[in-house]
């Protein structure tokens, strides 16, 4: 058997790395192309954003790095059984190409913890798992090979590929404000250190809550199911099955759409009796939600401020009592909560808690609008409009998206900003395949002309402007009609502060007035 070679050795660590990479940052592309060399297909621009050409696994540069993976520890195995020796930074990176040899190989039938996975075919799964496991890492005579138990392994695994696929199938678009909330996404599941993350984390991160904010339509509620459904869930070697199913494990409240005492009862629970209508004892979501679970709480910038004291109890200790009664319960899942109103401001007025806010966003994903997202790149428009078509009309997407792309590009302002961001688009590609047209929604008095905006238009047309007045007049504009700084920052490019200080009061009280 000859020498591990320098080629092997560099390949191997490569592999190591993108084992651990996060998979929706670019390098992870930089690392394949660094693997694969000549043998690289120039892909995506933009890192691994779903397109309408492949999915994951089939992707050409993962199926010949994933052939050169195997051949290369079938080497090292062989190597090993001769008698070689492996420095400790060589095996360790030979564990970590297993691993990544083994995702690819159980690949399809790797989410056993979901319903739609029997308990027969887990076992079945698991017990070829395990051989394989043992066939590269439980070398006679050589122990040390795995740092990691191989239940553990595969329950990672598992996370890894739901994770993955959340991600990858429901959070769409080619821009890189979008491959950057993917990457964003992944680490608020992973962190930034995903060795760290399987060595202890794994067991933590539910303790910490995530805050989601953005602009109606961005895809909060995608986020939040995303990183919801890919949490950790252990698998018990001995029962030969996972400690529990994801499927019923999110659980979503839109708080905009409850009275603050049903919030309550379905938050907490109540005991019989505890209120006109509590007729028996009833657990709430925060106790019926799983270790591996999350509960998302939508709309949080609405929330009641007597139940934001008792939420900052949940999220700061762990625990809440059902409505009419005394005994503490623990909240085991994860909490994740989401708003498009600017949380900054409510504080400001007194409508939310500061010490809540600040023990909501140690974990802040922030969604882009579509605007933001076209703005970066425009092209990104039509991969959008073939997915969404995909998603609405399935076979005849192709013919959907075409007829819907050519339509936006001649009938639509080219200056649009699709306020509604992508449910709008989505309702768009509805409407043209239904009517062959589209009409922007347009009833806000704020957005119609008024004498106002007519005047300053005018004035703007004149040349009458200084870019710094031009500026402030325009995020003025901005502001009156979208309501908040952070809705408004999006929309212009510019960040919260700059927005607010730039709003010209004059301006925005005659807009409101209307004249
Ligand atoms: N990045 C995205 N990729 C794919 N679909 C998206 C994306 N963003 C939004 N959508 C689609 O737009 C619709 C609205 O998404 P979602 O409810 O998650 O938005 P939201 O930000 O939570 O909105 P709201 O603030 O109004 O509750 C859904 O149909 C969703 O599938």
């Amino acid at each position: 058997m000859p020498e591990l070679s320098q080629n092997d050795l560099r390949l191997l660590s490569i592999l190591s790395n993108l084992t651990y990479c996060n998979p929706f940052e670019p390098e992870r592309i930089e690392f394949e192309r660094a693997a694969l060399r000549e043998k690289f297909v120039p892909e995506d621009e933009i890192a691994w954003s779903r397109t309408t050409q492949w999915l994951e696994a089939d992707r050409p540069n993962v199926v010949s790095l994933t052939e050169a993976a195997n051949q290369l520890v079938d080497r090292i195995r062989a190597a090993l059984l001769d008698g070689h020796e492996l420095n400790d930074e060589t095996a360790r990176h030979y564990e970590d190409a297993v691993t990544y040899v083994l995702y690819y190989r159980y690949f399809a039938s790797l989410v056993g913890s979901q319903e739609s996975v029997s308990s027969r075919q887990v076992k079945k799964n698991w017990n070829s798992f395990r051989t394989d496991f043992d066939y590269y890492l439980e070398l006679p005579g050589r122990p040390g090979l795995h740092s990691q138990s191989p239940g553990h392994m595969f329950a990672c695994l598992d996370q890894v590929r739901r994770a993955f696929r959340h991600i990858f199938h429901f959070i769409l678009g080619e821009s890189q404000p979008a491959a950057q909330l993917r990457a964003e996404v992944w680490q608020s599941i992973f962190t930034h250190n995903m060795r760290r993350y399987r060595r202890t984390l794994f067991a933590k991160m539910s303790d910490v809550a995530t805050l989601i904010t953005g602009p109606s339509g961005t895809g909060k509620e995608l986020v939040a199911r995303a990183i919801g459904l890919s949490q950790y869930v252990a698998f018990d070697t001995d029962r030969e099955t996972f400690a529990g199913k994801v499927d019923d494990s999110f659980i979503a409240l839109n708080l905009s759409a409850l009275s603050p005492t049903l919030i309550e009862s379905e938050l907490f629970g109540h005991r019989k009796g505890a209120f006109t209508g509590a007729i028996s004892d009833r657990a709430g979501w925060l106790e019926k939600c799983p270790p591996w679970g999350a509960v998302f709480l939508d709309e949080i910038g609405e929330l009641d401020l007597a139940i934001q004291v008792k939420l900052l109890r949940v999220v700061q200790s762990r625990a809440y009592t059902r409505l009419g009664e005394t005994e503490e319960r623990p909240f085991l899942g994860k909490l994740i909560t989401a708003t498009n109103r600017d949380l900054g401001e409510e504080m400001e007025a007194g409508q939310f808690r500061r010490d809540l806010y600040y023990r909501l966003c140690a974990d802040h994903i922030q969604t882009p609008s579509l605007h933001e997202q076209l703005t970066d790149r425009p092209q990104a428009l039509s991969g959008l409009i073939q997915l969404l078509a995909q998603r609405i009309a399935g076979e005849e997407a192709d013919s959907i998206a075409e007829e819907a792309e050519q339509w936006i590009n001649n009938s639509m302002p080219t200056n649009y900003t699709w306020p509604g961001n992508i449910r709008e688009l989505e309702q768009c590609v509805r409407n043209l395949m239904i009517r062959n047209c589209y009409q922007p929604y347009q009833t806000s008095k704020k957005e119609e002309s008024t004498p106002v905006h007519l005047a300053w238009l005018k004035a703007a047309e004149k040349r009458q402007w200084t870019a710094e007045e031009l500026v402030s007049k325009y995020v003025t504009w901005v502001y009156a009609a979208e309501g908040t700084y952070e809705g408004t920052a999006n929309l212009v490019g510019l960040d919260r502060r700059t927005v607010k200080s730039k709003i010209d009061e004059e301006l925005l009280k005659a807009i409101e007035a209307g004249n």
